[in-house]
């Protein structure tokens, strides 16, 4: 697995009369994590959708272009703040969905779902239902899921936002030494969690928007809530985004 990056070029999204963004253009490093924030409603999840070529109305475009010029088809998982795990299987079937969807039934694969649990600390619990599992939990299974995908193109929206401060950080510290190495886009709201784990900071500011770097802490990843750089950027990075609320 060698992580492409991407280049997104002419991003342009338009709901109704409202132009969301325009001719946007983003290169996202290979083996990169890249955390995109800004205020709600300013189109981060729809960008991120549509680098996905996941289903939006039509009246949208985006040119992406891949570092090693293959497609993306089938080296892209997607984990949302919603698990989006499925009730009527049990944890080991919801980790190995792909397979299943694609008729993979074989044992291989089996064993590989259950390696995948064991790596976010789930063994135990691959026979139970998703209902019997606590928010942080259901997280670290679909976690899981994005593992046993093997993508090298990760694109996360809020994936942590629903689970507890303390789980949260947990799962930051899990998902970067799972995925590390991956060319990771996440989605957050959390500009404490961005500037825990991410290598790059995008912000998506103005109407109609435009992608806004700033920088992440050189310390390394991931970073202690008292690392010093995490505190100064964080007042930085509020500071921002406050400006881009204040701003519409
Ligand atoms: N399918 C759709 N049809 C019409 N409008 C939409 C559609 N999807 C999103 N929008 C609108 O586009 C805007 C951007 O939505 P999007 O979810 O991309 O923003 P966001 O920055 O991710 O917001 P949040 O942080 O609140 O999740 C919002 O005003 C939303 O209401």
């Amino acid at each position: 697995m060698t992580p492409p990056g991407l280049h997104v070029r002419n991003a342009s999204l338009t709901f109704g009369q409202r132009a969301l963004f325009s001719k946007l253009e983003c290169e996202f490093p290979a083996s990169s994590w890249t955390c995109l924030l800004g205020r709600s409603g300013s189109g981060k999840s729809s960008l991120l959708r549509m680098i996905a070529g996941l289903h939006l109305p039509d009246n949208h475009h985006l040119d992406l272009t891949t570092s090693d010029g293959e497609a993306l088809r089938g080296r892209l998982a997607w984990m949302a703040q919603q698990d989006l795990l499925v009730p009527w299987e049990r944890v080991l079937g919801n980790v190995m969905l792909g397979a299943r969807w694609r008729g993979e039934r074989s044992a291989s694969a089996v064993a590989r779902a259950r390696e995948m649990l064991a790596l976010v600390g789930l063994a135990e619990r691959a026979d139970a239902w998703p209902a019997a599992l606590s928010g942080g939990q259901r997280q670290r299974v679909s976690l899981a899921r994005t593992l046993f995908e093997d993508a090298s193109v990760v694109l996360m929206d809020e994936p942590f936002s629903a689970v507890d401060a303390i789980t949260r950080l947990e799962l930051h510290e899990l998902a970067y030494r799972l995925l590390a190495e991956r060319t990771v886009i996440m989605v957050t709201h959390d500009p404490l969690e961005a500037l825990r784990l991410a290598e790059r900071i995008l912000v998506l500011k103005g109407d109609p928007a435009r992608l806004v770097p700033l920088a992440a802490p050189e310390t390394p990843r991931p970073r202690a809530l008292d690392d010093a750089e995490v505190q100064t950027r964080q007042t930085a990075l509020v500071a921002e985004l406050r400006e881009t609320a204040d701003a519409q």
